[in-house]
């Protein structure tokens, strides 16, 4: 494909993207790739340059374009060796009119961005959500040591314990390490977010949102696959894929259970009141990985993110009904906005005077949120990891 060609088709995906983010439909990443099966003339450089010219404009928009081509004109504005693909040439798009708008850049929708700042995210807090991600790896401890690990590339080594970091867009698929699990793919913050539960052996941990299981496995490593592990979520899809990412990594302790949506206590009632540690890993905005997820941005809606503060307050009240005297909740969300974080905390503990927000005192990221209900904020600006909140809720009783 000629250059111009390859703009042209990203034009042609970006307006089906457009798409799929207004009606909530099919995520950037599975557009793609149906683009590049139904289109077996493009070859593995022609999609790689398709997906980079993809991403470098949903990078350069701010709120959601009117279309694929006004996209491509903005990020040509922000890359000028891209308007000189707008040539008429064959399969490439027409030359740029004198009259053409392109779409409008900046961090995100007007309204989105009063909310990020409105929780103190703004300037270079803001424009660093949306830098390129780097690769992190956590070593499964279960099946071998960072110190002792021949791995393909020499990874920075990271403050998490068993953290290593590789430039964006590494390819670790393939390395043995991965394919026999000594490696799993996770970024920092996250690691660090596991570390906070402060899982030991012999515990019972609840996992309230595994999801696909991420944070099970370091959870897993962490209790040296010794004593009660819960992964429970709603998704029967998302949960059913721990079992083989379990066997992968060696992490026999992992019990799984399906919660039915609203009556999530049912499934859970064997363990009322005896958890050490519930991890809330609740479901959000993501406002903290659209470094990973730019297109997130043009997804958010007012008035999902209120249900998604209502689900996390009834996930902390069902969370603080399966902790036992003496134990904690750690509550993580992977967005910045204060009402899915800090303000979640404060209106928990202010019906729930039995429970206290404890310092995590971690080597990284900030003190967030107000005074005795603080927790601790990640930024891909000041720590350099996809955005978190996490905070520590005790139970004394
Ligand atoms: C942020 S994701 C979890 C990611 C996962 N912990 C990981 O590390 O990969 C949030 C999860 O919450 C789940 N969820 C949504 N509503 C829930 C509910 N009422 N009870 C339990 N899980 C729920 C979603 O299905 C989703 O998997």
């Amino acid at each position: 494909m000629t250059p111009s060609a390859r703009v042209q088709s990203a034009i042609t995906i970006l307006d089906q993207i457009i798409a799929a983010a207004d009606r909530k439909g099919a995520p950037a990443d599975r557009i793609i790739a149906e683009w590049a099966r139904n289109n077996r003339y493009a070859g593995s450089k022609d999609r790689r340059a398709i997906r980079e010219l993809i991403y470098g404009a949903i990078r350069a928009c701010g709120p959601i374009p009117e279309t694929g081509r006004a996209a491509m004109l903005r990020y040509a504005e922000v890359e000028p060796e891209v308007a000189q693909l707008f040539d008429g040439s064959n399969y490439g798009p027409p030359a740029i009119g004198t009259k053409e708008i392109p779409a409008l850049g900046g961090v995100a929708a007007p309204w989105v961005v009063k909310r990020l700042s409105g929780s103190w995210v703004s300037g270079d807090e803001a424009e660093a959500l949306l830098d390129r991600a780097p690769l992190d790896l956590r070593v499964n401890t279960l099946k071998a040591g960072r110190e002792n690990l021949d791995l393909e590339l020499e990874g920075e080594v990271l403050i998490a314990p068993n953290g290593l970091r590789y430039p964006s867009g590494t390819q670790v698929e393939q390395w043995p390490a991965f394919v026999d699990g000594r490696i799993e793919v996770q970024d920092h913050g996250s690691q660090w977010a596991c570390t906070a539960v402060g899982a030991k052996p012999g515990e019972t941990v609840i996992d309230i949102c595994a999801g696909a299981g991420g944070k099970t496995l370091a959870l897993a490593a962490a209790m040296e696959n010794n004593g009660v592990l819960i992964a429970s979520d709603t998704d029967r899809g998302r949960l059913s894929r721990i079992r083989p990412r379990a066997e992968k990594a060696g992490a026999g302790m992992i019990e799984r259970i399906l919660l039915d949506p609203g009556k999530e206590l049912s499934a859970l009632d064997a363990y009322k009141g005896k958890a050490d540690a519930v991890l809330v890993d609740a479901p959000c905005s993501g406002t903290g990985t659209w470094r990973r997820n730019p297109e997130a941005r043009w997804r958010l809606d007012k008035s999902e993110l209120l249900r998604f503060a209502e689900i996390q307050s009834r996930l902390l009240r069902i969370a603080a009904a399966l902790v036992k005297p003496g134990g904690r909740i750690i509550y993580v969300t992977c967005s910045l906005f204060n009402e899915e974080g800090a303000d979640r905390i404060a209106a928990f503990l202010a019906s729930n005077k039995q429970w206290q927000a404890t310092p995590l005192n971690l080597p990284i990221g900030r003190p967030h949120g107000a005074e005795g209900a603080q927790g601790t904020r990640l930024t891909p600006f000041h720590d350099g990891t996809d955005g978190f909140f996490i905070a520590q809720l005790t139970y004394t009783q």
